[in-house]
């Protein structure tokens, strides 16, 4: 028994298909704008100038990390022609949430592809001294330092902001500059900054609108080389993109259906990939990003998500609105399933309205009638079956 199995028949280079693949300028898709607007923005650091500090906003999967990271690296070849050393660092502000972390992660990114001295240890420092040490590799090893600081909402304090985006006006730097591209999915995360970081961190924004079930198309057939020839059956990359621009034209949940597909069709051993595998792929999506996001939540939420599924599951139709007392009702019997303390009823309605934020499920207040007053109808937006899973997935 050769427990390797047969070689694999469906993929070539699955490779182009993992969201963190960073294609070639030539299959980045319909973004020749954007492109170019956040080329000028940072151009000026190419000459060993301050760029602009950018924030670049838009839904999930429509270009915003690849191009922020395409464009960073072009400028910095167009640098080098220049006799200009650029650093970049990209900041995952979802990983590295706090001041320290974010910190610690760009000096680290930066003095690595600087090869400096300087020790930039993954605990254990002052905030202080990570600054410290950031400003004295940057000042030493770069003319420029881009720093991308993806998901820029999530990051717990503001104050990085202050410090990146002032470095040279405060002195930090004396021989160097800096540019910050803040990526956000929040359209209003601007209201939501101090003044003085609003004004220096925001002095170009872009937004990148969602992409069509034509682009989304273009993206998965500059991509089918990812799959052996003659594998893809026809009606695949259309029906993958119909899928993913349904919602909204994102990209990552295209490629990753298209990847489940693949996936699915090899599990099955089938020769070719059918519109059927992609069906089943993106029940796999969605149940997959469900996890992802409830597994983030706190176990609570969770009960109450198992809650909502099962009472949809008994009413009729998939859709079936649930009222937050029944809801609390089985939530309160899960926790005794559970062994574990309910929480009062005004949680579960918080819990409620944050997966509501979430796009987890929808919420419609209705009127009980004169004396009664208002309740809340509860409605899950995606399969019972599919949360229930995505429940346990989570576990
Ligand atoms: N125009 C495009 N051409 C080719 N591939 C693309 C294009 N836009 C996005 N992609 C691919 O889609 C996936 C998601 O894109 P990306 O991470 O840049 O989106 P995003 O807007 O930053 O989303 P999020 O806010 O969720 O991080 C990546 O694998 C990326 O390579």
């Amino acid at each position: 028994m050769d427990y390797f199995g047969s070689e694999n028949e469906i993929f070539r280079n699955k490779e182009l298909l993992q969201v963190s693949h960073l294609p070639d300028g030539d299959r980045i898709i319909g973004r020749e704008d954007e492109l170019t607007n956040l080329a000028n923005a940072i151009k000026p650091a190419t000459r060993g100038n301050t760029p602009n500090n950018v924030l670049v906003y838009g839904k999930t999967g429509t270009g915003k990390s690849l191009c922020s990271k395409f464009i960073t690296n072009q400028a910095i070849e167009r640098a080098e022609g220049n006799d200009v050393s650029i650093g970049v660092a990209y900041v995952d502000c979802l990983q590295e949430s706090t001041e320290t972390q974010a910190v610690q992660s760009a000096g680290h990114q930066l003095n690595d592809h600087a090869e400096t001295d300087v020790s930039i240890p993954h605990s254990g420092l002052s905030t202080a001294e990570y600054y410290r040490r950031l400003w004295h590799i940057v000042d030493t090893r770069y003319d420029v330092a881009l720093i991308i600081l993806d998901e820029v909402d999530k990051i717990e304090d503001d104050d990085i902001l202050m410090q990146l985006s002032r470095a040279v006006e405060s002195g930090k730097l004396t021989e160097s500059t800096v540019g910050v591209i803040g990526i956000s999915n929040k359209v209003r995360y601007k209201d939501s900054l101090d003044e003085r970081i609003k004004s220096s961190l925001c002095e170009r924004e872009y937004v990148f609108s969602p992409y069509d079930a034509t682009q989304i198309r273009e993206i998965l057939r500059s991509r089918s080389d990812a799959f052996h020839e003659g594998v893809l059956e026809d009606g695949v990359i259309p029906r993958v993109a119909a899928l993913a621009a349904r919602e909204h034209g994102d990209a990552r949940k295209a490629i990753d259906i298209l990847r489940f597909a693949g996936e699915i069709a090899e599990e099955n051993a089938l020769e070719t990939v059918t519109e059927s595998c992609v069906d089943q792929a993106h029940e796999r999506e969605e149940t997959s990003r469900l996890a992802e996001l409830i597994s983030k939540s706190p176990s609570h939420a969770k009960l109450v998500l198992e809650a909502m599924a099962l009472l949809t599951q008994q009413k009729e139709g998939d859709d079936a609105p649930v009222t937050t007392n029944e809801v609390y009702d089985l939530y309160k019997r899960l926790c005794d399933r559970d062994g574990s303390e309910h929480l009062k009823l005004r949680r579960i309605r918080d819990i409620l309205s944050e997966l509501e934020f979430l796009s987890i499920i929808d919420q419609e207040r209705k009127w009980a009638g004169k004396g009664k007053g208002n309740y809340m109808e509860n409605r899950l937006i995606d399969d019972p079956e599919v949360i229930i899973a995505a429940c346990n997935e989570s576990d």
